[in-house]
């Protein structure tokens, strides 16, 4: 039986949001019923985004739980770290459905939330009760849940690429380095000094080292994987492009696996996955690849020399990173193929 889901979306003049928008409006069993904003309510969304006229001509709703429920079914909620926090307890108190796309029910341990983001965490409860969205690893324990937490761009690219090496032990934990690099509509529509078009343009800088908010999310799911503590270093750099996550990752090889066994490791682990794509032949990704698109390209290269693997993962960070597979979610939070209204083509060239 087909049924249809109305959404509601806080945050929707955002990267995050608009991006639900595009990817909503081709979904064959989702309605937009709500696009939401703390600052213009009343005004037509395609106002301040021109690339929806005639397309969408809702007018933006106050942030308002009790609207909220009389127009809609689920929320999706793409605002700042230290909204969602403060706004779910009332959506969930409503009987909606919610997809918190921000970092503030990711991590269990209030406290290295508070550590990390230098926000008041989210209540215990409701940390207990979202289920962290990495669907490819965690996608049985999102069907039929009312509360996901979507994970961070970064861990999703990070993760795929190395939980199933961490699980096999094909690596050793403690050994892994992630180098990421990320474009910057990964850091949102606000414009700071250090996002703006002449300090970007044909630069590329490393920033927060030992410091990113995705380091903890990241150390939780491999400590999962691994079954004790894993602590890891990760290193961001903003490129000059638009859209677009290489994580590339280093860790030490154990025992004599070779390239073959990384490629067949990983292709039966993500068998029956169709948003994550695994190269052969020595090839390894670019994020053109996967532009626009659900999908999240993993290649290896194994250096008998060094007894190292490099793993090169990529995913476009506004759709696997965010939107996608919060609709992901959806679909698997709703019992449907999680492919639905996602099967689209990366952008290329
Ligand atoms: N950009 C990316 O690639 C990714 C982002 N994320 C996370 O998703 C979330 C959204 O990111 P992104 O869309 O890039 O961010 P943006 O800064 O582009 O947009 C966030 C939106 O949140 C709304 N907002 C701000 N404060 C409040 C508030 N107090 N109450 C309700 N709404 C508010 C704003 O809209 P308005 O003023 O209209 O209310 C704003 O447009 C963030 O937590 C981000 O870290 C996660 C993965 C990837
Ligand atoms: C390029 C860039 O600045 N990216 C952001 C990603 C922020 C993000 O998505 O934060 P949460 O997942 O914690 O919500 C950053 O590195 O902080």
């Amino acid at each position: 039986m087909s049924t249809t889901v109305r959404a509601a979306i806080i945050g929707s003049t955002g990267y995050g949001g608009v991006e639900l928008i595009r990817l909503l409006a081709g979904h064959p069993q989702v309605d937009i019923a709500s696009v939401v904003s703390s600052s213009s309510a009343g005004a037509p969304i395609a106002e301040g985004f021109p690339h929806l006229n005639e397309i969408r001509t809702e007018l933006l709703d106050d942030v308002d739980p009790a609207l909220l429920k009389s127009k809609a079914d689920v929320v999706f909620v793409a605002t700042p770290a230290g909204v969602a926090a403060k706004i779910t307890p009332s959506l969930l108190a409503e009987g909606l459905k919610v997809i918190d796309l921000s970092g503030d029910h990711r991590l269990k341990d209030r406290a290295e939330y508070e550590t990390w983001y230098k926000k008041e965490p989210a209540g215990q409860d409701y940390l207990d009760q979202a289920v962290f969205g990495l669907c490819e690893i965690y996608g049985d324990a999102v069907r039929g849940a009312d509360f996901v937490s979507n994970p961070g761009c970064y861990p999703t690219a990070t993760l795929l690429g190395l939980v199933p090496a961490v699980k096999a032990g094909f690596i050793d934990p403690a050994s892994i380095i992630v180098d990421a690099k990320s474009g910057v509509s990964g850091a949102g529509r606000g414009v700071s000094l250090g996002n703006h078009y002449a300090e970007i343009n044909e630069n590329f800088k490393a920033y927060k080292l030992n410091k990113h908010q995705h380091i903890p999310e990241i150390e939780q799911v491999l400590s999962d994987a691994a079954g004790r503590k894993v602590v890891t270093t990760f290193s961001t750099h903003l490129v000059p492009m638009t859209r677009g996550i290489m994580s590339t990752m280093y860790a030490t090889v154990t025992g004599n696996r070779t390239y073959d066994d990384f490629v067949s490791l990983y292709r039966n682990y993500y068998e029956g996955r169709h948003f994550v794509r695994i190269r052969r032949d020595g090839a390894y990704p670019a994020t053109k690849e996967v532009a626009g698109s659900n999908y999240c390209d993993i290649g290896f290269a194994v250096d008998e020399r060094t007894g190292r693997v490099t793993i090169v993962s990529v995913i476009d960070n506004l759709v696997k990173g965010a939107a996608g597979q919060a609709i992901q979610n959806l679909n698997l939070m709703m019992g449907w193929d999680e492919t639905l209204g996602l099967r689209f083509v990366p952008v290329y060239p």
